[in-house]
């Protein structure tokens, strides 16, 4: 492919790009990505899932009294049991780790066995009192499969088997003691209906919120970075700037940032034309993305054809021969063009290493790795220049400092 169609993912493969268009119609992702949409799920399904649990409690509490009043005794003081040291008990637990942050990985467990537990208990209680003779309506347990696959939250699989345990009590246990044959027949498919409805619902519903999660990650990732070469952009940049000179302030250390400024590129566009131009910059920006190793370090691209490069606690003794080594590579770079190759091209590197302690805000970086940078132009180019605290304290701005 030649390099001025290479794709925004050369340079910066994004997983939710990839994700998206792989598909998930098995719901699931990549192991790196799927704990991230766990856990973007929890934080946003936490407060509905709270709400449903207290609904869920208040109601069958209510019906604890519901049936002590309407069901004979001999029936009531079962399903008040199974309400009361049953479904209650369990539904409270899950409440109860909803609550807790440190019990977060708890959670999809915690109502899973909730789920269950409220189910098996409903079919019990049904199942139980058409034994006793005193039958309670069925119909509640047709409510169970919507409010698991679509109300709690919980992944689509685990909502499956948790409503597939109940539907294979209820399938097994009423047929023993739904005395007509009629009303058996209607109840059974009711219920296999509802669990339809509700899986085929709940599989819509997570496969939208997989593709909604996607989207949303690609579109904040574009946001932070640059349409053209895919690292990141100068928003992106500046914000990481800052973060990491308040780090650097907490941890007592040093930032180092390099401005990459490609030499005549206006020359470049002029006689290969703007789309190989763009390409050139595409090779460069890979070359500078290669040099930000560290978790902390960032490439991005600053503007133009003008880099910046952050390096978090450098070696100051090797800060020289990194730049340097960013520098060759530039220049080595086999540059192709829609027509063939292109030529080489070279970069100016301008560095500055400081200390929050040296100066107080992220922007005093700025303007002495500028600074490097006007230096290592005006020193004739294709070249590292390289500044630190005493140097820049003899320095001033570009516009008076002499070239
Ligand atoms: N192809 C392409 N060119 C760009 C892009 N952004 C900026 N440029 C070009 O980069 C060139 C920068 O020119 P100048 O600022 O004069 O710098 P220069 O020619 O590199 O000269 P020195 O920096 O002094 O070595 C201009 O011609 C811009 O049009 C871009 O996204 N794509």
């Amino acid at each position: 492919m030649p390099a001025h169609h290479l794709p925004f993912d050369a340079v910066h493969p994004s997983p939710y790009r990839e994700a998206l268009a792989r598909g998930h119609a098995r719901l699931r992702f990549a192991p790196a990505l799927e704990r991230e949409f766990q856990r973007d799920q929890h934080r946003a399904n936490l407060a509905w899932l709270r709400w449903v649990l207290w609904i869920g409690i208040a109601t069958y509490g209510a019906f604890i009294a519901i049936d002590l009043l309407t069901v004979p005794l001999h029936a009531s003081r079962w399903t008040a049991a199974i309400r009361l040291f049953l479904i209650v008990p369990v539904l409270v637990a899950a409440l109860l780790v909803s609550h807790r942050p440190a019990r977060r990985p708890w959670l999809t467990p915690a109502v899973f066995m909730a789920a269950v537990v409220t189910g098996c208990g409903t079919v019990g209680i049904v199942v139980l009192t058409l034994a006793l003779g005193a039958p309670v309506p069925y119909e509640g347990t047709l409510f169970l499969p919507i409010v698991i696959h679509l109300l709690v939250g919980l992944p689509w699989r685990w909502a499956l088997v948790a409503n597939l345990v109940p539907l294979g009590m209820f399938l097994v246990l009423v047929p023993m003691v739904q005395p007509d044959p009629l009303v058996q027949t209607y109840q059974l498919s009711f219920m296999v209906l509802a669990n339809i409805i509700g899986a085929c619902g709940g599989y819509a519903m997570e496969h939208r919120a997989r593709t909604t999660f996607l989207t949303a990650g690609m579109l904040s990732e574009l946001a932070e970075r640059d349409g053209l070469t895919g690292i990141h952009n100068r928003r992106s940049f500046n914000e990481h700037l800052q973060r990491v000179w308040q780090q650097a302030a907490r941890d007592g250390t040093c930032v180092a940032l390099a401005l990459i400024d490609v030499d005549h590129f206006k020359q470049f566009n002029d006689r290969h034309g703007h789309a190989d131009g763009d390409a050139a910059l595409r090779g460069v920006a890979r070359a500078v993305a290669g040099h930000a190793k560290r978790p902390l370090d960032l490439a991005s691209r600053y503007g133009g054809e003008e880099f910046a490069l952050v390096w978090y606690q450098p070696e100051a003794g090797r800060l020289s021969a990194m730049a340097d080594a960013l520098r060759r590579d530039i220049a080595q770079l086999e540059l192709q063009g829609a027509d063939g190759p292109t030529g080489t091209i070279t970069a100016s590197v301008g560095v500055a290493l400081l200390r929050p302690r040296n100066a107080p805000r992220h922007t005093d970086l700025l303007r002495a790795a500028d600074i490097a940078l006007y230096q290592a132009k005006h020193g004739g180019r294709d070249r590292v220049v390289v500044l630190s605290h005493p140097d820049l304290e003899q320095l001033s701005f570009p516009e008076t400092a002499s070239a």
